[in-house]
């Protein structure tokens, strides 16, 4: 039997002494305090369990639980549990060398690489020792689970020096006992402390009692086998983590054990047509502890609208962000979701298209999101990303293709896909492509800008075209030279008149001979420049298209009788007046006439009646 020989000593040999230290380090972050020694706690239940499942324990387990307490008179906070506990000699290797050590080293290697918080990233490695932050003196009770132990108190000061002796506990496990600084009297708050174990603790695997209450879920389902669970599970877990959120569409569960550790499920939130989604939804964790909800680096940047949780011990927790990213793990990992998430929109979409294309307006955002940003993502997804038209039917890029093949091809094997922005602004213009024929497809949402843009990088011969930026047989060029019905000196009496009538520099005016059905003038925007001022636009920054003049070009129809009586005008007065009455009427169908020119149409039109 080990008898407990009442001693003084110096934990270090070495003259430096850390406490200032980690009581100025990581200011912000003291709370984590609770989240080393609570986590500690559990480790001790948790190799107590392990020990007796070897055989090498044979007493009771008991209830294996760890105990949050506060005393705020004593102004102490004591985090207790019945685990293995420690001997003397214990104390002296496990926390006088090997954790003082550790701390030391830990603060040594990054007291200097701080990011622009003044934070360690991840800020895991402190261990015991992080006690000091809050604590003026840190007392140890514990008893080792061996037979005959017997209980010892271990007290620091935040001194290098320690006092080792012998103690009365009844039952194995160990109380941590801080003396909290007058500092950091803030945590001797029942709520205070109470949100920090709902923080770290609320998924941890041993039951964590605070306040009468255990506090913690310890099976949380992401360390189920998914074939144990049911669609209400999973719902019920994501009500679990956003109390206030909507119903999520659906969601992955993640399983990994080579060539790294991950575990997870990350659900599918509804976004609608928004860019802001919310960021920072995703929480980390590092075997059941939760460590941090910014998990840039970690996943994927087009993944990180998805919520959820991941669990992987081999996520380096104490490195630098610059360190993180270049982490072969976290590559891997990045990989492996990005691969995931792929795989299960196709079994979605191959299993239950009808269900794909209902959620399309909410993961739609996403999925064009994921193939703006990653390359190995779009090859995936090219398979199974929808184009929406105004129809509202939704068509894989390959059915697209072969559905509007035929008639939207133009003279240099082309293909031209229209589109609209804006259903109601650009009616008349769908209208007019639909009588011939053509598709238009629906390009509403904030992102498809640029999805645009990616579509024609990434697939040969295919060109879009906004369905007002330029009249139809232009935007669609067949070659096919419709007749005019106005000889070449009318056509240029037109233009003159019209460029006299409008009189400004920004309007290009064409007569272009169209079908007699379609309006007399007709106001396009070209599409390269429209597009260049909406990116601009969209990026929120100046820039040279952003600042540049909006021009617009004035199409004529050569072949609507309106145009044949304006020649056959001989007032020029009257001429004029037709000429800005049709202008304006195009104006109108493009929802460009507003303020006093759209009262004077009206005014106009009134007095004409
Ligand atoms: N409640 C406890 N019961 C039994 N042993 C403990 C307890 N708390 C700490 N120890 C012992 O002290 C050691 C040092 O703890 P410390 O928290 O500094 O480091 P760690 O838990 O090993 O690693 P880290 O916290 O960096 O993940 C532990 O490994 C364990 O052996």
């Amino acid at each position: 039997m080990e008898t407990v020989q009442n001693e003084k000593g110096q934990i270090s040999i070495h003259t430096e002494n850390i406490f200032p230290i980690i009581k100025k380090f990581l200011y912000s972050d003291h709370e984590i305090f609770l989240r080393e020694l609570v986590s500690n706690a559990v480790d001790a239940t948790q190799k107590l369990k392990q020990l007796s499942s070897f055989g090498e324990f044979n007493g009771e387990l008991n209830d294996l639980k760890v105990t949050v307490s506060l005393d705020e008179e004593a102004k102490t906070i004591t985090i207790s549990d019945n685990g293995i506990g420690m001997t003397a000699e214990e104390i002296k290797k496990y926390i006088n060398q090997i954790a003082f050590s550790g701390a030391s080293d830990f603060l040594e290697k990054y007291k200097d690489k701080t990011d622009d918080k003044g934070q360690i990233i991840g800020h895991f490695g402190l261990g015991f020792y992080s006690a000091f932050m809050v604590a003026k003196d840190v007392e140890i009770v514990t008893k080792s689970y061996r037979d005959g132990a017997e209980a010892v108190r271990w007290v620091c000061d935040g001194s290098t020096e320690y006092e080792l002796t012998a103690a009365e506990r009844a039952e194995r496990g160990t109380d941590i006992i801080l003396h909290v600084a007058e500092d950091s009297e803030e945590f001797l708050d029942k709520s205070r402390i109470r949100g920090i174990l709902d923080k770290y603790a609320r998924f941890l695997p041993v039951p964590v009692e605070f306040d009468g209450n255990v506090i913690n879920n310890t099976a949380p389902i992401w360390t189920k086998s998914p074939s144990e669970l049911t669609d209400e599970d999973y719902k019920a877990f994501y009500r679990e983590l956003y109390p206030m959120g909507e119903e999520p569409l659906f969601w992955i569960h993640l399983n990994v054990d080579y060539p790294f550790n991950l575990t997870g499920i990350l659900y599918f939130p509804r976004v609608k047509n928004e860019l802001r989604f919310q960021r920072e939804k995703i929480q980390l964790y590092s075997r059941q502890v939760f460590i941090t909800d910014e998990v840039k680096d970690v996943v994927p940047d087009f993944l990180m609208m998805l919520h959820g949780v991941i669990d992987s011990p081999d996520i380096p927790l104490n490195v630098s962000r610059s360190f993180l990213q270049a982490d072969s793990n976290v590559k891997k990992i990045n990989g492996y979701i990005t691969r995931k998430v792929a795989d299960k929109l196709n079994d979605l979409f191959k299993e239950d298209r009808k269900g794909f294309e209902e959620k399309f307006d909410d993961i739609g955002l996403f999925i064009k999101y994921g193939i703006l940003s990653d390359d190995k993502f779009w090859e995936r997804a090219k398979n199974f990303v929808l184009l929406k038209g105004t129809d509202n039917s939704y068509s894989t890029i390959d059915e697209y293709r072969e559905k509007t093949q035929a008639n939207q091809t133009d003279k240099s094997d082309t293909l031209i896909w229209l589109y609209t922005t804006d259903r109601k602004q650009q009616d008349a213009y769908i209208g007019s492509a639909t009588r011939r024929g053509y598709d238009v497809l629906l390009m509403d949402n904030v992102i498809d800008a640029h999805f645009i843009n990616a579509l024609e990088s990434k697939l040969d011969k295919v060109r879009l075209q906004r369905v007002d930026a330029d009249t139809l047989d232009k935007l669609i060029d067949k070659d096919i030279n419709n007749e005019s019905v106005l000889s070449t000196d009318d056509q240029t009496k037109v233009k003159e008149l019209y460029e006299k009538t409008l009189d400004n520099k920004m309007l290009t005016v064409s007569v272009v001979s169209m079908p007699a059905d379609e309006l007399p003038v007709t106001i396009t925007q070209p599409e390269f420049m429209r597009r260049m001022k909406d990116m601009s636009a969209l990026s929120g920054e100046q820039s040279f298209y952003g600042n540049m003049p909006v021009m617009y070009n004035v199409a004529v129809n050569a072949n609507h009788p309106l145009i044949g009586r304006l020649l056959a005008e001989t007032d020029e007065a009257a001429q004029q007046a037709l000429a800005k009455q049709t202008y304006d009427l195009a104006l109108l169908a493009q929802n460009m006439l507003t303020g006093a020119d759209l009262t004077a149409f009206v005014q106009r039109t009134v007095a004409g009646l």
